[in-house]
């Protein structure tokens, strides 16, 4: 393919990620693949091509482009090579109309960047949270230990203490250690968020957003599989995934419950009051993991936020219940906004005035509220708000 030829391809994709983003539609990476299974005539070499000009574009626009041609011309704003590829040649994109507008740059959409700017992201701050994010692993200290575990590539220990990094786009999913559940694919921050929890062995612990399982997995190696851990959730494809991946790492102790929106003590009525440590890793905007999925950020709207924050208070009233006097809750959300962090945090401990914070000591992190913040410019981890909270 030409160079022009595949500036008209990422415009095409960027349509198709626009208005799916606009209707809630399939995510980029979804819409790449495809368009990668359908156009076999594109070889390796356009195919790393179209997708570094697709997600330079999203990254290059803050609110959601027209269209994009209105994209592509956003980042020839800043990439001098592009603009000059709108020459009408064949199969290229038409050439530039004397009045066509480019896309507005910037973080996110305008609202977005003022919720960001009252929990005081901005600046550098704020641009890091479209950067690129490295690749973390975790060694699975079930199996491995992270000064003898021997990998097909150099790693860089990082701030958590099973944590390795290497260069983005490694394989890891192709090596055997990862097949044999030595390694878990797992960001620092998301590591640091377990390390939190300070799970211990024999204890009673309850994962009760354990999605997949990324971290019950860890909450495992750190129990050294003795007592008993519940990784629960109301996604039941999601909860499907973490047999599998529970079986590579050897972790034998956890048992998964399958809750029900709205009714979710139905299945753990057994439970109450019985946990020395619940992990409520909730639903959030994500705005923590734009460097991974930047079109996420014209995903959100106002309402969608507003409906995420009375989910997150609705599962943090419910948490409270599992945990035994003396017992532990922590709080994560992998956002910057304070509405879903410290805000959301507070308004906990005024809820449920048995609850007192609890001093997080972790190695990365500003406080922030009463936990802790992460973010990919102070941390270099995807954004995290943390907080630990102890029953009286
Ligand atoms: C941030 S994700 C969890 C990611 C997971 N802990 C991990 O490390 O891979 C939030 C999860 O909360 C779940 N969730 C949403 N509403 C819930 C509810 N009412 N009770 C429990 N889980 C819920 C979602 O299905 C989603 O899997």
């Amino acid at each position: 393919m030409t160079p022009a030829a595949r500036v008209q391809t990422a415009i095409e994709l960027l349509d198709s990620i626009i208005e799916a983003a606009r209707g809630k539609g399939a995510p980029a990476d979804r819409i790449l693949a495809e368009w990668f299974r359908s156009h076999r005539f594109a070889g390796s070499k356009d195919r790393r091509a179209i997708r570094e000009l697709v997600y330079a574009a999203i990254r290059a626009c803050g609110p959601v482009p027209a269209n994009g041609r209105a994209a592509l011309l956003r980042l020839g704003e800043v990439d001098a090579s592009i603009v000059p590829l709108f020459d009408g040649s064949n199969y290229g994109p038409a050439a530039l109309e004397d009045d066509e507008q480019a896309a507005k740059g910037g973080i996110a959409p305008e609202w977005l960047e003022q919720r960001l700017a009252a929990s005081d992201v901005t600046g550098d701050e704020a641009a890091a949270m479209l950067g690129r994010a490295p690749l973390d692993l975790r060694v699975n200290t079930l199996k491995a230990q992270r000064p003898t575990v021997e990998l097909p590539v150099d790693a860089e220990p990082t701030a958590a203490p099973n944590g390795l990094r290497m260069a983005t786009g490694t394989q890891v999913e192709q090596w055997a250690q990862w097949r044999d559940g030595l390694v878990e694919v797992q960001d620092t921050g998301s590591q640091l968020a377990c390390l939190a929890v300070d799970a211990k062995p024999g204890e009673n612990v309850i994962d009760l957003c354990a999605g997949g399982g990324g971290k019950t997995l860890a909450l495992a190696a750190m129990m050294d599989n003795l007592g008993a851990l519940i990784a629960a959730d109301t996604d039941r494809g999601r909860l499907s995934r973490l047999p599998p991946r529970a079986g590579r790492a050897g972790a034998t102790m956890i048992e998964s419950r399958l809750l029900d929106p709205g009714r979710e003590m139905d299945v753990l009525a057994d439970l109450a009051g019985l946990a020395d440590a619940v992990l409520v890793d909730a639903p959030c905007s994500g705005t923590g993991t734009w460097r991974r999925n930047p079109e996420a950020r014209w995903r959100l709207d106002e309402a969608e936020l507003q409906k995420l924050a009375a989910t997150q208070a609705h599962i943090l009233d419910l948490a409270a219940q599992l945990v035994k006097p003396g017992g532990r809750l922590v709080y994560v959300t992998c956002s910057l906004l304070d509405q879903e962090g410290a805000g959301q945090f507070d308004a906990f401990l005024t809820r449920h005035p048995t609850f007192a914070p609890h001093p997080l000591t972790l190695p990365l992190g500003t406080p922030r509220g009463h936990g802790v913040r992460l973010s990919p410019l102070s941390d270099g981890t995807d954004g995290f708000f943390i907080a630990c909270a102890a029953r009286a």
